[in-house]
């Protein structure tokens, strides 16, 4: 398998954020079912608590101890008076991965994987938020500049602001923008996530946002709080049915091999040769769900 096919099968259901200064945060994520954990030392941490919060980033994640978690911090824009600081006190740091904000064009990205090799950092992946219409114009020349880049994360309330969009339960101004960058993404098989739901109390609005972002073609969606973890592994992870349809595809498409056969075909329809990707990734997301604990999602057993 090649890098990005490895990038493929990398369950991202699931983006927490965690700023970087609420010790109570770092342990309690710990202990959660997130996919990926972005610690974050950006827009939720206050100037006044940079500093500090980079000490306290360094220290917890020194005990590693965060499970399957891809591990994520989210440094300051390099032009602020924090970024380049960030990358000197995290490139040494057991994390899988660095988030790069607000993002608006392939050089951009470049000279921050540069600044981040430059620290010591050149181990690491890296994630770009796409926040802002010279970003979104953009996205596919930032997916495609680097092999570095495994996702993208967008960040919607500023990208919703910037361009003056209504915020509507529906978010039907957001909609093109969104798909222009999962095309970007989708063009260089990276993986993308959807923007957090920032309402807390309305979880059916929540759970709603969240199977829009699956079906929109997300590979994930970040939260802001742990209420929100149920939805979105539950809404990005596939069911039992779409399990039972991934296992009789590969079978088909095993016996139509063996039978020299170019053909799959399941009770007189013709199987597309593309659905045999379509289903590796669904078993191989089953398995990991199996293997983390989490069967319950893929809903019911059939009698
Ligand atoms: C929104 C919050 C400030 C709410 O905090 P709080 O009132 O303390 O929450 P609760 O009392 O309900 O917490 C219940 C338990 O859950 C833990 N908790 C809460 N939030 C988190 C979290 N984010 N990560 C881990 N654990 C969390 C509490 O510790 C409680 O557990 P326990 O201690 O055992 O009792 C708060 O949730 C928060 O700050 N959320 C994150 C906000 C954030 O990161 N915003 C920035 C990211 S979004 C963004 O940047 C988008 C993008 O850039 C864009 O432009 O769109
Ligand atoms: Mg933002």
């Amino acid at each position: 398998m090649n890098s990005n096919q490895l990038n493929d099968y990398r369950p991202r259901r699931s983006a927490l954020y965690v700023p970087g200064h609420e010790q109570r945060f770092i342990e309690k994520s710990r202990k959660l079912n997130a996919d990926c954990i972005i610690f974050d030392l950006q827009e939720s941490v206050p100037p006044t608590g940079k500093i500090d919060a980079r000490l306290l980033l360094a220290k917890e994640l020194g005990q590693s101890d965060f499970g399957y978690s891809e591990r994520i911090v989210r440094v300051n824009k390099l032009d602020s008076p924090w970024g380049m600081d960030d990358l000197k006190a995290i490139a040494a740091l057991d994390i899988d991965a660095v988030l790069f904000p607000n993002i608006e064009s392939k050089d951009e990205l470049l000279r921050a994987i540069d600044a981040l090799d430059q620290a010591g950092g050149s181990d690491k992946t890296v994630m770009a938020n796409i926040e802002s219409p010279m970003g979104v114009l953009r996205a596919e020349e930032i997916a495609g500049c680097s092999e570095r880049l495994t996702t993208i994360v967008m960040g919607t309330s500023d990208l919703a602001n910037s361009l003056r969009v209504n915020q509507t339960l529906d978010r039907q101004g957001l909609i093109t923008y969104l798909s222009m960058c999962l095309l970007g993404a989708r063009a260089h098989h990276k993986s993308i996530i959807d923007g957090p739901h920032f309402n807390l109390k309305d979880v059916v609005a929540c759970e709603y946002s969240c199977r829009q972002a699956r079906d929109l073609g997300f590979d994930g969606k970040a939260v802001i709080h742990p209420v929100q973890l149920t939805y979105t592994n539950d809404a990005m992870t596939p069911k039992r049915e779409e399990v039972a349809k991934a296992n009789a595809i590969i079978e088909a498409i095993k016996q139509a091999k063996s039978q020299g056969q170019s053909m799959a075909v399941i009770d007189e329809r013709i199987i597309e040769p593309c659905l045999e990707h379509w289903a590796n990734r669904v078993l191989c997301l089953c398995d990991i769900v199996n293997e983390i604990g989490q069967s319950d999602l893929l809903g019911p057993e059939r009698k």
